[in-house]
């Protein structure tokens, strides 16, 4: 509640007066060593992520190694952040500063707990700030890990706080007047809403928002890989990814070839209890995600696009599954533009096909769309890659590959998907702010 929300903030602020003192060079060496404790504790943390999201353990471990990686990357920018000196006539000067901003408040999403809060906390601790992070009410539980290693590392206690709760509590932290930031990942109406609160306060905010990407497939490409390609796009962690490629544009000459490979390697993903080994799918969040994920697949049928495989509620074998929110992985063809299944964030393993012809065609129709988070492009034509992603209305875009994230690259989105970067050298300007000296080494010349 406030009240609980005004504690942790003012404890954050407490140990921000201590943090922000120090230099880059310890704040670096806390963070290495958060990072390390991370990389000690991943297949528990990993585990301990699979309960709380549902995805398998050994997707939830390479959640956990973006996580520590971006601590360490951060940690190695730390000591380097820093100003610029200019000089000025007659001997006077200026230089600048980089501050840290004060409490940010992070408020993250349930697709990807542990990592959320580790892009998030990492730039804005290095920076010298401290930070309050909710997760969501669906998945609470693996970002308090986060929190107690960062104790055990050496950041000054509150410096990273977690608060629990749903909207209201979000609400409370966006309004505090002791909060500097707030960086949001979720969905475009949150975003909106957060947006307006932010503004009240005059508080800048980073939304990472929901996604609706194009992947396109020229039939130069490597068949192989476009599928594989394709397969990454769409089906990781259920396919509750906001950057997911879900509008898959092949062109026409090679529709059936890949639609046909796509659809093998789809019905071959191995469903089941989360924790064991060999799973790539878990379940859903919860029943009424999958209740709106299923409906979608209704529409689209009523719609007139071709269920070419899944879509439906999976009871595993094992019978201590039997009320998981499980369902097959789908892949949706004879898709059109104006379908809701094209045009909506469905956020499940919902594959959608659709073929084109050319390549202005393709453009126009992959940009024609609000949001603008990711795309991605198969060829080889090295030269149609640059041109076409130059072309792309999408924050992050990707050439014969989809979804890797490395931390050292910028990730975030165009248009409604919203603004700010994580990851990436840019991002330290998201969690600090300049100062300007100005010195005067002569007499003052007055006007007056
Ligand atoms: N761009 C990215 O990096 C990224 C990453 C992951 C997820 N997402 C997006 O997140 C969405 C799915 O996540 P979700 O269902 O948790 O999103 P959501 O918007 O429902 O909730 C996100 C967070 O906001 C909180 N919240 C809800 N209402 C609030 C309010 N009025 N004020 C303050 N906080 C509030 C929630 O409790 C939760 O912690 C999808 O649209 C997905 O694309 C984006
Ligand atoms: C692939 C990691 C992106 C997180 C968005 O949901």
């Amino acid at each position: 509640d406030k009240k609980e929300v005004d504690l942790a903030v003012q404890s954050a602020k407490a140990a921000f007066k201590i943090w922000r003192k120090k230099s880059g060079m310890e704040r670096s060496r806390i963070l290495l060593e958060a990072a390390r404790i991370i990389r000690e504790r991943k297949d528990e943390i990993a585990t301990v992520e699979t309960i709380n999201n549902g995805k398998s353990v050994f997707e939830a471990r390479l959640d956990i190694d973006t996580s520590w990686q971006c601590l360490e990357y951060y940690a190695g920018l730390a000591a380097s952040m820093g100003g610029e000196h200019v000089q000025l006539p007659g001997g006077s000067f200026g230089y600048t500063r980089r501050e840290p901003l004060g409490v940010c408040v992070g408020i993250g999403a349930w697709n990807y707990p542990f990592q959320i809060a580790s892009w998030k906390s990492a730039p804005a601790l290095a920076c010298g700030n401290a930070m309050v992070f909710k997760p969501s009410p669906f998945t609470p539980v693996s970002t308090l890990l986060l929190a107690e290693i960062y104790t055990e590392a050496g950041v000054p206690p509150g410096l990273f706080n977690v608060v629990q709760g749903g909207a209201a509590t979000g609400q409370f932290l966006c309004q505090h007047r002791d909060v500097a930031k707030v960086s949001f990942t979720g969905s475009v109406p949150t975003g909106k809403k957060i947006m307006e609160l932010a503004s009240k306060g005059v508080k800048p905010v980073t939304l990472e928002l929901g996604g609706k990407s194009p992947l396109i497939i020229f039939s130069d490409c490597d068949i192989e890989n476009a599928v594989r390609g394709a397969m990454m796009a769409n089906f990781l962690t259920q396919g509750e990814v906001c950057c997911n490629g879900t509008r898959v544009f092949v062109q026409r000459e090679i529709l059936d070839k890949f639609t046909e490979e796509v659809v093998k390697q789809t019905k071959k993903i191995k469903i089941g209890d989360p924790l064991e080994e060999d799973t790539r799918m878990g379940p859903l969040i919860n029943r009424s995600h999958l209740q709106h994920v299923l409906g979608f697949i209704e529409q689209a049928k009523n719609e007139g696009a071709k269920v070419l495989c899944g879509g439906d509620l999976c009871v595993p074998e094992d019978p201590k599954l039997k009320d998981g929110y499980y369902m097959t992985p789908c892949v949706l063809g004879n898709c059109k533009d104006g379908m809701t299944c094209v045009k909506e964030e469905i956020f499940g393993p919902v594959m959608s096909i659709l073929s084109f012809d050319t390549e202005a065609e393709v453009l126009e129709r992959a940009n024609d769309t609000n949001f603008g988070l990711a795309a991605g492009v198969f060829t080889r034509d090295i030269q149609r890659a640059h041109r076409v992603v130059a072309e792309l209305q999408a924050g992050v875009c990707y050439i014969n590959n989809y979804n890797v994230s490395p931390v050292e690259l910028p990730f975030g989105g165009y248009k409604m998907s919203g603004f700010g970067r994580e990851n990436g050298r840019v991002t330290i300007e998201y969690y600090s702010q300049l100062k300007t000296i100005c010195v005067e080494m002569g007499d003052v010349e007055s006007v007056f």
